[in-house]
């Protein structure tokens, strides 16, 4: 990215937000958090922004007066990374479902990466990461046209 270019994150509550904030800032790209409901026309009217990244989350997509999104943000030509609760969301908003898992991870736990996909260019195939989730998109529930990446499934702490 160049000058003035930016990124929007959108905060769901996840605890981490700021971490988000500050490791896309490390990478040199500007980066300015937002509340839940702002819509995709704001940010396009703000001007610079070149992807959107929405935050986790403490709800689950299916608990009542779960947090919503513009569904806008989806279809106004940016990328989107979803993180967690945002992923879950992106998920479901576009054709996809999300499940309650019977485990929840929470802490470090080992996951498989497809190190030939771009977003994880330099990682190893097994990382270990900081999770905390009870919801997951599987296989059968992911939205048509989004590729599995990475996955989870062996606690390791
Ligand atoms: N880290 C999160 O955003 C968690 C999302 C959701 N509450 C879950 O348990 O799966």
């Amino acid at each position: 990215m160049s000058d003035g270019e930016r990124v929007a994150i959108l905060d769901f509550g996840a605890q981490y937000g700021k971490v988000i904030d500050r490791r896309v800032r490390e990478l040199r790209v500007q980066s300015e958090m937002f509340p839940l409901n702002t819509t995709a026309r704001h940010i396009q009217e703000l001007g610079g922004f070149k992807a959107i990244i929405i935050s986790g989350g403490p709800n689950s997509v299916y608990a009542t007066n779960a947090p919503m999104i513009d569904p806008e943000i989806f279809t106004c030509g940016l990328p989107v990374l979803g993180i967690c609760y945002g992923f879950q969301l992106m998920n479901k908003l576009n054709g996809g479902s999300v499940s309650r898992e019977q485990v929840r991870e929470d802490g470090a736990c080992e996951i498989e990466v497809d190190n030939s996909a771009l977003l994880f260019n330099g990682l190893q195939p097994t990382e270990t990461v900081l999770l905390t989730h009870g919801d997951s998109v599987s296989q059968a529930t992911v939205a048509p046209g989004f590729k599995i990446i990475a996955k989870s499934g062996h606690h390791v702490a």
